[in-house]
């Protein structure tokens, strides 16, 4: 009789690396303070009451404060008119204390997502969602980079160190995660195919990669059956679930992955809640940093960006 040896992958543990990250950048805001006498500001826009972004937005916050930052948070109501809202960007683009502007998505039917980011200096745009930054990433120069793909790329090089040469499938191709997740990859030298909604055969296409981004919407879609053993899966979804078992009405977090029987197959996974998540919060943070340190003409810290 043969035995199949039991594997269970090692967690990406993207709460322990966040906070590891935040040590660091309160070191380098620190620095900034007393040598240079510049503290590094974030400013978040909420546009509404989603409950899911308020939660979203006040750990920004707290997060913000807690590395010695400053943060202003804005905010307007769900029918403040586009007018109302780049008068605001636009005092925040002239704002020499503001080195950071978030505008917390998605904002309501009547805006515009395209021409809110349009409207936000590249030179702060931390979420790395204007033309020009995108641009700067996919020509292979220096620019603000997402941060949850930063944060999937600073997991990945340091759980395998050189990703050159490996196959990556990135599963989802948004402006915030997907195309810049890809283009991450594509520059640390992976083979890298971007899947979505219209890829045929989604399971063998996955089944090549020795990484696996996930970054689609769709609670525990990849399933262990679907992956190389040993490959290293990095799980960005965010979905919340009914969870009976808890008590009448509960919800419960869970990724694009099936994580259970991803860890039965998987090399390496990250979690959710716990993997990308925080690291998303962290690079966001990051990002302000070092874009304090452009706007001043300051040597850009190591380790902040990739
Ligand atoms: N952890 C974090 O910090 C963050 C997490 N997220 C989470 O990541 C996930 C993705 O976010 P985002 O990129 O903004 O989402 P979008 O909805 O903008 O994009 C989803 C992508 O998934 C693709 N897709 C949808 N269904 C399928 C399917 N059945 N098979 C293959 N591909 C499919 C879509 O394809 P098509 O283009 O063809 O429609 C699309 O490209 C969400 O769960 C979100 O909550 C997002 C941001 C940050
Ligand atoms: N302009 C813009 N930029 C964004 O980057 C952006 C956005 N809009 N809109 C929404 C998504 C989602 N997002 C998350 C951030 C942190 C966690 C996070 O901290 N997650 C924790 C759990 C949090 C919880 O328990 O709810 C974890 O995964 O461990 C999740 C998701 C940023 N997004």
């Amino acid at each position: 009789m043969t035995t199949t040896p039991h594997r269970t992958a090692h967690k990406i543990d993207g709460k322990a690396y966040a906070a590891a990250l935040r040590e660091t950048i309160a070191t380098h805001v620190a620095w900034l303070k007393e040598v240079h006498g510049v503290t590094p500001g974030l400013a978040v826009l909420l546009v509404g009451e989603d409950p899911a972004s308020q939660v979203y937005v006040r750990n920004k916050g707290v997060q913000t404060v807690e590395v010695g930052m400053n943060s202003y948070e804005h905010k307007l109501p769900a029918d403040v008119s586009a007018a109302d809202l780049y008068a605001l960007i636009d005092r925040l683009n002239a704002d020499p204390a503001v080195h950071g502007i978030l505008c917390q998505f998605p904002v309501p039917e009547h805006l515009s997502e395209t021409e809110i980011v349009a409207r936000i200096d590249p030179a702060k745009d931390v979420d790395g969602l204007s033309v020009v930054n995108a641009g700067l990433l996919a020509s292979g120069q220096k620019a603000m980079v997402s941060c949850t793909p930063l944060g999937c790329l600073m997991l990945l090089r340091d759980h395998l160190g050189s990703l050159s040469g490996k196959s990556a499938v990135v599963i989802g191709r948004s402006n915030l995660v997907g195309k810049p997740v890809a283009q991450l990859l594509l520059r640390d030298s992976c083979t890298v195919t971007i899947a979505h909604s219209r890829t045929a055969n989604l399971e063998e296409v996955v089944r090549g990669a020795d990484i696996v981004v996930a970054a689609v919407g769709r609670p525990q879609m990849v399933k262990g059956s679907w992956l190389k053993p040993g490959a290293t899966v990095i799980d960005v979804g965010i979905n919340r679930i009914p969870a009976p078992e808890r008590g009448a009405g509960k919800n419960r977090l869970v990724g694009d992955v099936d994580y259970d029987s991803a860890a039965q197959v998987a090399g390496a996974i990250s979690p959710v809640p716990g993997g990308v998540g925080p690291m998303t919060i962290a690079c966001l943070l990051a990002n302000t940093v070092t874009a304090c340190c452009r706007s001043n003409g300051l040597a850009e810290p190591e380790g902040l960006s990739v």
